[in-house]
């Protein structure tokens, strides 16, 4: 039986769901049950990682040290990891998140600059940490540079390197050929991040561990930006029909699905404006920053998105989801 790892990001990707504002009882509560499930990670911060809570990503309800340590109490086996986002957070910021047992650290960089993680990923191996690089929007690459990048980032270190999917734009033969070149190339484990944007984020983290994935991520109910991560119970029940070992308890999962299904705001479903996202392979977080500009400025989200996605913007780049739409707006008004 082959063992996959699993990653929790419900108290991360999730937040994105909940524009930031799970409280830190309500994480440990779900952590907890995480734990007890026998899930083998789980992430936590704001959506955007450690010093992600602040005006430009929106401000989530409690502080990372409210959270991690609300969090870190409610965990006996489960590592405890954050996610960086050079630019975003910081080695200072990551020195903090130690202090509250964290065990792992994602760093996280646009498919074409893992250069931007290279001191943060030593930082963290020179700590002690667990070191994984995470490679996001890496639909925007083709595999020979995704590999090209994924192997820096194995050269400052890291235990892990991760595909990810931020936008959910990828069909399961563009999944295939990243991770199967990048896990015949590379001596680390390889992972992969899904999101559901065009309904396929189960079915490509399946494609992912076919193609040599050795580590997958999941949330539960699916929470996440966009049309939501891997939803979690779905992505254990797939694996224990597959025969993959995950150490997970379906039936913990699908009970914790009930009780977070009562703290969502919204249903995490695939409507016109997440489903545009994949479609334009938009970036993820960028779904309710331009649901409340399209609100503000009378025009159709899903207008700002595909104009996102053929600007390639990245995240970081919010503030283009404003211009998107004052220009959008001009154009209609000038009709
Ligand atoms: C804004 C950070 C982003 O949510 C990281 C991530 O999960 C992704 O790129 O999918
Ligand atoms: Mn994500």
């Amino acid at each position: 039986m082959k063992s996959i790892r699993i990653i929790d990001s419900t108290l991360r990707d999730g937040m994105h769901a909940v524009s930031h504002q799970f409280t830190p009882e309500q994480m440990a509560m779900i952590a907890g049950k995480l734990d007890e499930a026998g899930v083998d990670t789980v992430e936590v911060g704001h959506g955007d990682g450690l010093g992600g809570s602040s005006f430009q990503y929106g401000f989530s309800k409690a502080t990372e040290e409210q959270y991690l340590k609300a969090v870190s109490e409610a965990l006996t086996k489960t590592k405890l990891a954050v996610l960086l986002i050079p630019g975003i957070g910081t080695v200072e910021d990551l020195e903090v998140a130690m202090e509250y047992g964290v065990k792992t650290v994602r760093v996280a960089t646009h498919v074409t600059e893992a250069d931007a993680g290279e001191q943060h990923i030593k930082f963290a191996k020179k700590s002690g940490l667990e070191a994984i690089g995470f490679l996001m929007m890496s639909h925007m690459a083709p595999p020979e540079k995704v590999l090209e990048q994924a192997k820096l980032f194995e050269s400052y270190g890291a235990d892990t390197v991760y595909i990810t999917d931020s936008a959910g734009a990828m069909l399961p033969h563009d999944v295939r050929a990243r991770i199967g070149l990048v896990s015949k190339e590379l001596s680390v484990p390889i992972g992969f991040h899904a999101h559901n944007n065009l309904g396929l984020a189960v079915g490509n983290t399946l494609t992912a561990i076919e193609a040599g994935a050795a580590s997958v991520d999941g949330t539960v109910c699916g929470l996440g930006a966009g049309s939501g991560n891997s939803q979690l119970e779905a992505l254990i029940a797939v694996l224990n029909k597959g025969g993959y070992n995950t150490g997970a308890d379906l039936y913990k999962l699908m009970d914790l699905s009930k009780e977070v299904e009562g703290l969502m705001h919204r249903p995490q479903t695939i409507n016109s404006d997440s489903l545009a996202i994949g479609y334009a392979g938009a970036y993820g977080s960028f779904l309710l920053h331009s649901r409340r500009a399209a609100e503000k400025f009378g025009v159709d989200a899903r207008e700002i998105l595909l104009e996102l996605g053929r600007r390639k913007t990245v995240g970081g780049q919010e503030d283009m989801i404003i211009d998107v739409a004052i220009e959008l707006a001009k154009a209609k008004s000038s009709k």
